[in-house]
């Protein structure tokens, strides 16, 4: 079957503004593989239980996919063919019948730091405060500057600048992906370089999840997959998996390419920041799910037990 007017293909997301942006990315981006008109797409947007508990920190919530079941459950019942989502974070074992087999190619991969009377972490006065939700910045962050305070800094990209602004903290991170999509004005963060604080794994990358048997949906991402991308998240998410990591675990990872070879960077945290172990690995880019395993086996003697 082809998509056209008459029979859509639908487009499931949540409803902030950065995955409404993700989104109408992705629309575009069939449309032109496709040949297609934008009424061949119908993006539907779809109130996760993460979006609509904001008043605590996730982890208190718990249980998986906070921000993926009910988008999973549409898919499944076939109300939406497609869903699209941020790689950073979707756990590693996606529900029976559904695969992401489709990544975009790559945003900034950075965190950006965000204050308006500093530019960076070793300016912050002692004992000031920094708002984050993130447990891997809040470790990195703890791990650099035991002396910072860090509150809980819940809601979307806007939520969080309003905060700032408001000065409930003197600082705070948002990925420099998040903040390119919605188009923010270059100087709203100070990027900070990966050296410094690695990113999260598959930080700044799109994935777009289907139902396993859907061969209409496979045949039109195929040609949208970026495969450098994909690579580097097999190398990234092979770590995660292997640690048992979750977005609730202060992990970090980067796969770089050059040329046929990969290189993986990775790091763990204790919460509290006082201890951080990092371990990097190249090898043949066709290995990269490997390296990431073999980071993962490596690292976790050196954790011993109860380490997150
Ligand atoms: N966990 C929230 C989340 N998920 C994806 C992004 C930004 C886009 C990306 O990293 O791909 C953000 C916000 C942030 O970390 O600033």
């Amino acid at each position: 079957m082809t998509y056209s007017s008459d029979t859509p293909m639908n487009i499931g997301t949540r409803g902030s503004p950065l995955a409404l942006a993700q989104a109408y990315e992705t629309r575009d981006r069939l449309m032109a593989a496709l040949n297609l008109p934008e009424t061949a797409f119908k993006v539907h947007t779809i109130k996760t239980t993460g979006d609509r508990v904001q008043d605590r920190p996730l982890s208190e919530i718990g249980g998986k996919g906070l921000f993926t079941k009910e988008i999973e459950e549409a898919m499944l019942s076939g109300a939406i063919d497609i869903a699209v989502h941020s790689m950073k974070d979707m756990p590693v074992d996606l529900p029976d019948g559904l695969v992401i087999d489709c990544i975009l190619p790559r945003e900034d991969v950075r965190d950006g730091f965000l204050s308006p009377s500093v530019t960076g972490i070793a300016e912050l006065p002692q004992g000031a405060v920094v708002g984050t939700s993130s447990l891997r910045r809040r470790a990195q962050l703890q791990h650099r500057r035991p002396d910072l305070q860090v509150v809980e800094f819940r809601g979307n990209v806007q939520t969080r600048l309003r905060k700032l602004s408001e000065g409930v903290a003197q600082a705070t991170f948002l990925a420099m992906a998040g903040l390119k999509r919605l188009d923010m004005p270059a100087d709203t963060a100070t990027p900070i370089s990966p050296d410094d604080m690695l990113p999260a794994i598959a930080q700044g990358a799109i994935g777009i999840e289907r139902r396993k048997g859907d061969e209409a949906a496979a045949a039109a991402l195929a040609l949208i997959n970026d495969t450098d991308t994909q690579t580097r998240l097999f190398a990234e998410r092979a770590l995660l998996r292997g640690l048992d990591g979750s977005c609730q675990t202060p992990i970090a990872g980067l796969a770089l390419l050059d040329g046929d070879r990969i290189k993986l960077r990775g790091e763990v945290l204790r919460p509290d920041g006082s201890e951080s172990l990092t371990d990097t690995q190249s090898g043949a880019r066709s290995d990269a799910a490997e390296i990431g395993a073999e980071m993962a086996a490596r690292l976790r003697p050196r954790m011993g037990s109860n380490f997150f």
